[in-house]
């Protein structure tokens, strides 16, 4: 047997002693169930047991990750999760153990004692190999990454991302344990590993601050369910399994999405005017009492003077509180009138009342009301809004609430009603939010709310934001964030997914389109440049189905990233084909094949990735090149692009009459006002919709209001 074949026989013992005890404390948590002896304390210890085996690690997973040797030749293991022997004593330390910290910070400039530090390659918990790096004696700053991170980031994806505990690099490892009480904003190009770190960052977090910080309190917030369910295993794997990870559409009232806003309404709607324009349209439900309030009690009418009802609904307005406990007030302040003149009336009996001049609310029937009335909200406008603005969140209110279906970007507005009519929501001592770039102040605005303490961990990239809140400085971002703790913005260098030669063919976008962003320095070479396909329009969706084909032929995971004009052609490509995808936009992810639009494409990354028409993804949003930028940097190794027209547009073009047409599309700056409003209608309304009362709506939007 050769030394490292030795070598390696030697450290297998060592996992296969680890494991056995890994398994005994495992099979202690099984049988627990069995001991109790009523059914709900049973089932409670099978729930602690599922928990605790959750935090012993999977029974697939390699007990220990690496191993570090002092100088002195003492060796410690480091694993996910800490094993003890028969005598308690540690056979593994976890990786957020203090005495692990050298096997992330030992460098050649600063070895901590380390003399060599291991990096195992297994399968299960059988080891591969291992990679050595010798700390001692060794003066020269090795720069560039070592051969274990190259091997793990050269690894197929699939749909889920991984945990990176054996590869974590210095300068990451640093953001992981940086202190929590502050607000720390980790910024970086694509692929630097943001995601990815404020994910460990949270487990370490919940180990060093145990005392005081539990799973529960903690929420990690995502841009959309793809992308949320992509990062979810994540944390399980390091075994915190109790922390709530959400997409942001989440943190709103539960409502049926369906309604598609035009531009102008989705970036008012995200607008921090909106929260005046809700106070007071909320303010405006509250009733005018009559003269004299007449009330039925135990068969006789009592009259009480309007100027006493008005004075108590006057006191109720000016409670510092949510609209539903003021109507308590109220409620009870009519009670008391009754009382006052000697009438033991029933709350019931104040109800009529009540509910004339403080209607019970909810706040889907709220802004139900609100944006479906011209009225209303001109009445709660003010001097802040303009008409065209005003005019452009009118839109019609289904009869039924049950039957209203609303757009995304009325989830933040259905947040800041709630938080108005029945209070504050859940709160989180620590909130993290990833893709953080292009929330819009209401957005950012209902994560603020849920955070108790002030303690976040901010990640985006200003390279990527596009969409109606595209952010050029993260000033501009934390103006909406809690202020009580201090903000640190840090960011990342090197990026580890996009392969060299991919990176530089993306990069002259990033000049560009965000020239003030630092660009990452990518650490390792793919297995081959992007390759630019010319096509024409009748065959470019069949050469997209057959690339993804020999893609996926390959073992690849491959996304298509196509904007919306090319996405019925692809698919009906890839139906001929007989191929079967999943599709993003559905929140699914993971089979060979995924057809991902450019925006769902955010944070998400493949094995091959092919572009379909650049110039179509450009136009499809105001930050078009940047959205393309994400696009290309989507790909751990091959890159196709396919183009009829520029593979790599430089300039945003004019939109073409083709896309003026797409729902959703900005119109020329030159159409504006109600001209546009009614551009917008027509262009909405299909052949098969009534005429008669798109016409009335078009008629209705061009009679201005005084
Ligand atoms: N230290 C590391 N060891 C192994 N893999 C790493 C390391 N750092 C980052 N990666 C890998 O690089 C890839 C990109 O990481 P991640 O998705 O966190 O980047 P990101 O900065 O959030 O990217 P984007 O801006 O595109 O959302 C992931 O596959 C991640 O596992």
């Amino acid at each position: 047997m050769d030394p490292k074949s030795a070598e390696i026989a030697r450290e297998q013992e060592y996992f296969d002693r680890a494991e056995k005890h890994r398994e005994q404390k495992r099979q202690g948590g099984s049988l627990a169930g069995q001991a109790g002896v009523h059914p709900a304390a049973a089932a409670a210890l099978i729930r602690e047991a599922r928990q605790r085996a959750e935090q012993v690690g999977g029974a697939d997973d390699a007990v220990a990750i690496g191993r570090i040797d002092d100088q002195e030749g003492a060796a410690l293991y480091i694993g996910k999760h800490l094993i003890l022997d028969e005598e308690s004593e540690p056979l593994v330390i976890s990786w957020k153990a203090p005495a692990a910290e050298p096997y992330y910070l030992a460098s050649h400039a600063d070895a901590r004692n380390v003399a060599r530090k291991r990096t195992f390659a297994c399968s299960g918990n059988h080891i591969d190999d291992f990679t050595d790096v010798i700390f001692a004696s060794i003066a020269a700053a090795v720069a560039g990454p070592d051969s274990e991170l190259l091997r793990d980031l050269n690894r197929g994806r699939t749909g889920s991302l991984r945990d990176i505990v054996a590869t974590i690099q210095a300068a990451q490892f640093e953001l992981i344990r940086a202190p929590l009480e502050q607000v720390l904003v980790i910024e970086g190009g694509p692929g630097t590993g943001k995601t990815v770190i404020a994910l460990h960052r949270v487990s370490w977090l919940l180990y060093q601050h145990r005392e005081r910080l539990q799973a529960r309190e903690v929420l990690v917030v995502g841009p959309n369910p793809t992308f949320a369910r992509y990062i979810t295993s994540v944390l399980p794997s390091l075994g915190d399994t109790e922390v709530a990870q959400v997409d942001i559409t989440k943190l709103a009232p539960e409502v049926a999405l369906g309604w598609r806003d035009e531009p102008d309404a989705v970036r008012l709607k995200g607008d921090p005017r909106m929260v005046g324009l809700l106070a007071r349209a909320l303010d405006g439900r509250v009733g005018v009492p009559e003269p004299a309030e007449r009330l039925l009690v135990d068969g006789r009418f009592v009259t009480l003077p309007g100027p006493e009802v008005e004075a108590a609904v006057t006191a109720a307005r000016r409670l510092d509180m949510p609209y539903t406990q003021r109507r308590l007030a109220l409620r009870d302040s009519l009670v008391q009138m009754l009382a006052d003149r000697g009438l033991a009336a029933p709350a019931g009996v104040v109800e009529n009342l009540l509910s004339r001049l403080w209607p019970v609310m909810t706040p889907g029937a709220f802004l139900r009301d609100l944006l479906g009335s011209k009225e209303r909200l001109f009445a709660a406008g003010g001097a802040e809004f303009t008409t065209e603005e005003l005019l452009s969140l009118r839109r019609r209110a289904a009869d039924r609430l049950s039957e209203q279906v609303w757009s995304r970007h009325d989830l933040p507005l259905l947040d800041e009603a709630e938080q108005l009519i029945n209070g504050s929501p859940q709160r989180y001592a620590h909130i993290v939010v990833d893709e953080v770039q292009d929330l819009s102040p209401m957005q950012l605005r209902s994560i603020a709310r849920r955070s108790s303490t002030g303690s976040l961990t901010i990640v985006g990239d200003l390279s990527q934001s596009t969409g109606a809140w595209a952010r050029d400085s993260w000033a501009e971002v934390a103006e909406h964030l809690p202020a009580k703790l201090e903000h640190h913005v840090v960011n990342l260098r090197y990026g580890y997914r996009v392969p060299k030669q991919i990176f530089d063919h993306a990069a002259p976008l990033h000049r560009v389109a965000a020239p003030e962003a630092v660009a990452p320095e990518a650490v390792r070479e793919g297995p081959q440049g992007p390759r630019i396909h010319r096509a024409e329009e009748a065959d470019r969706a069949g050469r997209v189905a057959t690339m993804a084909a020999v893609h996926a032929a390959e073992g690849r995971f491959v996304g298509i990233i196509c904007a919306a004009p090319q996405r019925g052609e692809v698919e009906e490509a890839l139906a001929a084909n007989g191929s079967s995808w999943s599709s993003a936009d559905r929140g699914e992810l993971g089979r060979a094949i995924n057809l991902v639009s450019p925006q769902e494409a955010k944070g998400l990354e493949f094995d091959a990735v092919i572009v379909v028409e650049p110039e179509a993804i450009v136009a499809s949003d105001p930050r078009g090149l940047r959205l393309l930028y994400v696009a290309l940097t989507r790909t751990t190794g091959y890159l196709d692009v396919i183009a009829v027209g520029d593979p790599l547009p430089l300039k945003a073009s004019e939109p073409s009459r083709k896309a003026l047409a797409m729902p959703g599309a900005p119109l020329p700056s030159s159409v504006a006002g109600p001209a546009a409003q009614v551009a917008i209608l027509v262009r909405n309304s299909t052949a098969n919709e009534r005429w008669a009362e798109v016409l009335r709506e078009a008629a209705r939007l061009l009679e201005r209001p005084e």
